[in-house]
């Protein structure tokens, strides 16, 4: 049964065995800069994150900010450039990646989840050494390697400060920046952090919330239940190109590494979270291993 987002009473319905099989289950969570547009719906996603932590669940929040790093960086007269989907980081770029992931973004979503009643804590991958990173270094089609700067690889991810937070009923909220061996900042896709989470959490669901509807195809009509071959002819045919390279590898990935299920869906949607996870309604793009 599919229910318009805002009946309640035919959500709650639909919720409950969701909320009975999901009990004391870990949720990642990302949250895309381009779906984080606008005020009422920055609340919405907050109300959501509280009330699947309110019913059992573990949510855990990995935040991205790619749209809110372009602003400052035009303010201070620099041009955001990419490459397969990563952001060219020199060190002043980085310098404003921490200030915005690590400060403004990242503490605008703790504050709107603790004014809805929850407990966010917001971290970088630098508390705790817990994302530990190296340079990453691109490959051309000719395969030879491209420097995009300060950009990282992650090396290892250690569980138990995300661990820590959760049980003592904390939500934990994760900007996307790396650590390396001498203390150095790396920035990293968010998608790429929320996938390798999930995996290292071996989270039951891992949903990537966008501005899009989820993966289309060229004709702009929506994919789902995506698997490994189809996702490498849509890589090779050009459907797939920008900030999707990376949200899309990470899902895949995340995939046949244990996630049990992996959406992208639309961040624009009101609580689209809450009905992609405790409704029958499927929004978005569903991606399987096989
Ligand atoms: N096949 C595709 N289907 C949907 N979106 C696509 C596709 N290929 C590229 N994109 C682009 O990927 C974007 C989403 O990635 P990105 O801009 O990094 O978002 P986010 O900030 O949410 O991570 C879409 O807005 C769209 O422009
Ligand atoms: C290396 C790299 O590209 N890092 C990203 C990190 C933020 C991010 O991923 O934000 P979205 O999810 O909003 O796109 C960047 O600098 O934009």
């Amino acid at each position: 049964m599919s229910v318009a987002p805002l009946d309640k009473a035919a959500i709650l319905a639909e919720a409950l065995p969701y909320i009975r099989s999901f009990n004391g289950k870990t949720i990642v969570v990302k949250y895309g800069g381009n779906a984080m547009t606008d005020d009422k719906l920055k609340e919405d996603f907050a109300k959501d994150v509280v009330l699947l932590k309110l019913v059992g669940l573990n949510p855990v929040v990995v935040h991205g900010g790619g749209p809110q790093i372009n602003d400052l960086l035009e303010r201070v007269g620099k041009e955001g450039q990419f490459i397969q989907g990563m952001r060219v980081t020199d060190s002043e770029t980085m310098d404003v990646v921490e200030m915005v992931l690590g400060g403004l973004v990242n503490k605008e979503i703790v504050s709107l989840i603790n004014k809805h009643g929850g407990k966010a804590v917001g971290i970088t991958g630098k508390d705790g050494h817990f994302i530990r990173a190296s340079k990453l270094f691109l490959k051309s089609e000719s395969d030879e390697q491209i420097d995009i700067g300060q950009v990282g690889d992650i090396e290892h991810i250690d569980p138990s400060l995300v661990a820590l937070l959760d049980g003592h009923d904390f939500i934990p909220v994760v900007a996307p920046i790396g650590v390396g061996s001498n203390g150095e900042a790396y920035n990293i896709n968010a998608d790429v952090v929320a996938g390798k989470l999930a995996e290292t959490l071996q989270a039951e669901k891992l949903v990537l919330m966008t501005n899009t509807p989820g993966v289309l195809d060229k004709q702009g009509n929506l994919l789902t239940g995506l698997t490994a071959s189809k996702v490498d002819e849509l890589f090779a045919d050009g459907t797939i190109s920008g900030g999707m390279l990376p949200k899309i590898s990470s899902a895949l990935d995340a995939a046949k590494s244990g996630v049990n299920s992996v959406h992208i869906i639309d961040g624009r949607v009101p609580h689209a979270l809450l009905l992609e996870i405790l409704t029958d309604a499927g929004v978005g793009t569903m991606i399987k291993a096989s």
